[in-house]
């Protein structure tokens, strides 16, 4: 059973932030702290009324967070530095201090005390406390933990593991060095007892992490109960976090409080240089309303994503979205009928796991395993496409179109891929492609607004880069079109108007994105693009 993520904000095909940066077809160029939380949640006594937020406790969700007054969307309710940050669970090889992508190759850096590999002998994050620290470094030297991951290197699963153990071994010298912050951490949910009875995820751990950190890695000094405690706890509380393709997985003090939303009223983001995290509404919340995060993928049906938390989370998510066969409206699950052709096939009882698929139109059932199977295919050869490869895509949407739902999750997902290529990569540039690209592009971008303004509303970020998108795409067709007469001025006025609305809601969602990272500067390209245009 391998370990689960939180919450990865990027995945592929789904939350890709960009590729390389597309400048606005409104440009004539190609231009293309300390720890601060708004409401303190410590203060849970009726003198903390005029905070934000405050805490409370409920018997389905624990400790959860609510609206102290009426919100606004975009209001800033926390940022804070992380806590304990490390590699992620099933991530690659990557810098421990960065947490940049390297390789295991012998021409790789490696760090000259202990041997692991590094970015570079100027990584930012050698000898600092949310990198590679000197305490971290002695202990990998002493146990040659360096020369043992050389020697696995070939081994993915092996490699991934050695990975997986690093937030482990520096949540232990955390015990030994801040035993105050350790303090800390052992008060969040690690779900020890639930985690207990389940004997494949029981078992995994104690192979892969305990005995590891025992036998190999010099850790006889963390009983098997705390490991066990901290592995639940880092599998429970952990974001996944990174900009620009560094990718790590950090406990916050606070943040990990907020209970989980499939159609969260939040959205968050992190900054690429403190790895703080910065927490806003992403939507009006009032008073006394719960303020919930999505711990999972917007982009996912129901099935997978019940599953997902179930795995890592230990709790099945029971929010509106999921209670609704039909996912808020969205109908983001149902498959088409291959019976009756006509009928959309969806959970009789989404609330139920292993309950039976049926047409709403004909007599057709299947069991739910059989649906994981043809969804895991589907997904399987999504994710075997490159993400720039326009024919594979293509040819993935016309195929599959036959078998999911109009809204399936998967074709969203392709066509989010092709928003963001189109007019981007070689051969498919803007300026040069076919209208009827132009259009496409525009199609796609519109059909996934539609579904992310209903699962994402508000200030979020996938709403931002969408906007970004499709303001490109109507502009080109409006040049286009105007230009050989297929619309006259009125409607090319309208047009231009729609463009710089969804510019300007592209910038204002983008801009709130920290500095440094690429959203922030498409952020800064529309803000650009309505400069140039004379509009605010
Ligand atoms: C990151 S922690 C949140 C803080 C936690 N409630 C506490 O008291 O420490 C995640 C855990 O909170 C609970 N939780 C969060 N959202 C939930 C939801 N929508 N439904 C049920 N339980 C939820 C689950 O026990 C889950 O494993």
């Amino acid at each position: 059973m391998p370990p689960r993520k939180h919450k990865n904000k990027k995945k592929h095909h789904q939350h890709q932030a960009q590729q390389q940066q597309q400048a606005s077809p409104m440009q004539s160029s190609n231009k293309s702290s300390p720890t601060k939380m708004e409401g303190n949640i410590e203060s849970c006594d009726s003198t903390s009324k005029q905070l934000p937020f405050r805490i409370e406790k409920s018997t389905v969700l624990g400790r959860y967070v609510v609206a102290n007054r009426d919100l606004k969307a975009g209001e800033l309710l926390i940022t804070e530095e992380p806590l304990a940050i490390g590699p992620c669970v099933s991530a690659d090889a990557v810098c421990l201090g960065c947490y940049m992508p390297v390789e295991l190759q012998s021409a790789q850096y490696r760090c000259s005390v202990c041997k692991w590999p590094m970015c570079g002998p100027q990584c930012r994050g050698l000898h600092q406390p949310t990198g590679h620290t000197a305490q971290e470094c002695e202990l990998l030297r002493t146990q040659k933990l360096g020369e043992a991951l050389e020697a696995i290197r070939d081994k993915p699963d092996l490699v991934k593991n050695y990975y997986e153990l690093i937030l482990i071994v520096r949540i232990f010298l955390i015990k030994q060095n801040a035993p105050e912050i350790y303090a800390e951490i052992l008060q969040m949910e690690s779900h020890s007892e639930l985690r207990k009875s389940n004997t494949e995820l029981w078992q995994y751990y104690e192979q892969n992490v305990v005995q590891r950190l025992q036998r190999d890695w010099g850790m006889a000094a963390l009983t098997v109960d705390e490991i066990h405690t901290i592995c639940g706890i880092l599998d429970v509380n952990c974001f996944e976090i990174g900009q620009n393709s560094a990718k790590a997985r950090c406990l916050y003090r606070s943040a990990f409080l907020l209970a989980h939303d499939c159609c969260p009223n939040t959205a968050h983001t992190d900054d690429p240089q403190s790895y703080a995290i910065i927490l806003r509404t992403s939507r009006a919340i009032r008073k006394d309303e719960g303020i919930t995060l999505s711990y999972a993928y917007t982009l996912q049906g129901t099935l997978k994503r019940r599953e997902f938390m179930h795995a890592g989370k230990l709790f099945w998510c029971c929010c509106q979205r999921c209670a609704d066969p039909k996912e808020l409206g969205t109908d983001c699950s149902a498959l088409l009928c291959p019976k009756c052709k006509s009928g959309s096939v969806r959970s009789v009882e989404p609330l139920n796991q292993s309950a039976a698929w049926s047409c709403d139109r004909c007599d057709y059932t299947l069991k739910s395993t059989e649906i994981v199977k043809l969804l895991d295919t589907i997904n399987m050869n999504l994710e075997n496409i490159d993400a720039h490869n326009i024919p594979g895509l293509e040819g993935f949407l016309k195929k599959y179109e036959r078998v999911l739902g109009p809204n399936h999750y998967l074709l969203l997902s392709a066509k989010y891929s092709l928003c963001q290529i189109y007019g981007r990569i070689e051969g498919y540039l803007l300026h040069t492609m076919p209208l009827e690209n132009v259009e496409k592009k525009e199609n796609y971008c519109r059909h996934f607004l539609s579904i992310i303004n209903v699962l994402e509303p508000g200030l979020t970020r996938l709403r931002g880069l969408i906007l970004y998108e499709l303001h490109g795409a109507i502009m080109m067709r409006s040049q286009r079109l105007m230009m050989t007469g297929g619309i006259n001025e009125a409607e090319f006025k309208r047009n231009i108007k729609e463009v710089i609305k969804c510019l300007q809601e592209s910038r204002d969602i983008l801009l709130l994105e920290p500095i440094g990272s690429s959203e922030h500067e498409m952020g800064a390209a529309a803000a650009g693009a309505l400069a140039e245009m004379g509009v605010k």
